[in-house]
């Protein structure tokens, strides 16, 4: 029960890995306000956590319309007497669009998708992450987590989905250069390839539907469960010398590694950082990763500079 008496809100929890997360924090021993657009779904999830013995109050709040986002944390303050210790801000609405335009080009998609998936996925954390800072600011402490992915880092599924990424690893750095001296941090998380619901259900064909690269079925046939980013978030949270990690995009696979961390199931997750890993996704040389050991690393240094930015 490490995170006994913890507040946390946690956005977007009906379904993936805002579900996961909620999951391991409430098994953690915190209390979980969850968020998301439906009743009925978010009460499916506050049932699973009491299943598991944990505390969980679903809150009807669509991270697009910012009078419900500020109605949310009024209600937070409201009933914990100003204490918010977590702000996981997950939401995200872009996934169904995503998958029906996959290999379109940008000019060839309705620019509305733009809105589809940063409205909520990227404004509606910084309304979020606006109201929880000021609860966190006032009390010395707390921890806001953006869940993002590395297409923050170089192109993958779509422009908008891209630069919506690397807006929330930018917003996470920047937020942690004003909250660090009020003892707040900020981070950003960049889960692997998750099997969440909605992946499953295109993952599971026989055969990829329109457009859908069989190299994503594969990596997702290996990915994390949809808690695991709650486990590593409860490592976070625990760890005595979280502050210095405040500003940075962290990768799933690299606190697997730093807390010794399995996934639910009893699997090691994928390293992407890992030599084996990359080589095994370059043509004609995928080969030699069988010959490769899967404790070398390809350097941070090199991953910035993959990004093609400057
Ligand atoms: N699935 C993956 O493999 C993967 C990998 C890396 C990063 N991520 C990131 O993780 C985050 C969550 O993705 P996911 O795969 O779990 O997505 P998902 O579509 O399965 O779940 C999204 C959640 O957000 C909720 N939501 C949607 N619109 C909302 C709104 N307007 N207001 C409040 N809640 C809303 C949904 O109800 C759902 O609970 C995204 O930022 C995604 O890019 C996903």
């Amino acid at each position: 029960m490490a995170l006994s008496g913890w507040i946390c809100v946690v956005t977007g929890a009906s379904r993936g890995i805002g579900r996961g997360i909620a999951l391991q924090l409430s098994e953690a021993g915190a209390t979980v306000y969850i968020t998301g657009r439906q009743e009925k779904t978010l009460k499916q999830t506050a049932a699973e956590v009491t299943e598991r013995g944990g505390r969980c109050l679903p809150v009807v709040c669509d991270s697009s319309k910012e009078d419900e986002i500020k109605e949310l944390f009024e209600r937070v303050q409201r009933e914990q007497k100003g204490r918010l210790d977590l702000l996981v801000n997950n939401a995200y609405a872009g996934v169904q669009a995503i998958f029906d335009n996959m290999n379109k080009n940008f000019w060839e998609v309705d620019p509305d998708i733009w809105d589809t998936i940063n409205n909520t996925g990227l404004r509606g954390h910084y309304f979020c992450s606006v109201y929880a800072a000021r609860m966190m600011v006032a009390q010395g402490k707390g921890l806001i987590v953006f869940i993002s992915s590395m297409g923050g880092l170089r192109y993958l599924f779509n422009v908008s989905y891209g630069v919506g990424k690397a807006a929330c690893d930018r917003m996470a750095a920047d937020m942690a250069i004003e909250l660090k001296k009020k003892g707040v941090v900020s981070v950003s998380l960049w889960p692997g390839a998750v099997q969440t619901e909605l992946i499953d259900q295109y993952i599971s064909h026989d055969e990829a539907p329109p457009g859908f690269d069989p190299k994503f079925k594969k990596m997702f046939n290996k990915g994390e469960t949809t808690e695991f980013s709650g486990r590593c978030i409860v490592g976070l949270a625990k760890d005595k010398s979280l502050m210095s990690m405040t500003g940075q995009v962290l990768m799933t696979g690299d606190l697997a590694r730093h807390y010794g961390l399995k996934d639910v199931d009893g699997r090691s997750v994928v390293d992407y950082t890992s030599l084996k890993f990359v080589i095994s996704q370059v043509p004609y040389v995928s080969w030699l990763s069988v010959f490769t050991p899967s404790f070398i690393r390809v350097p941070r240094s090199m991953l910035s500079l993959g990004s093609g930015k400057i």
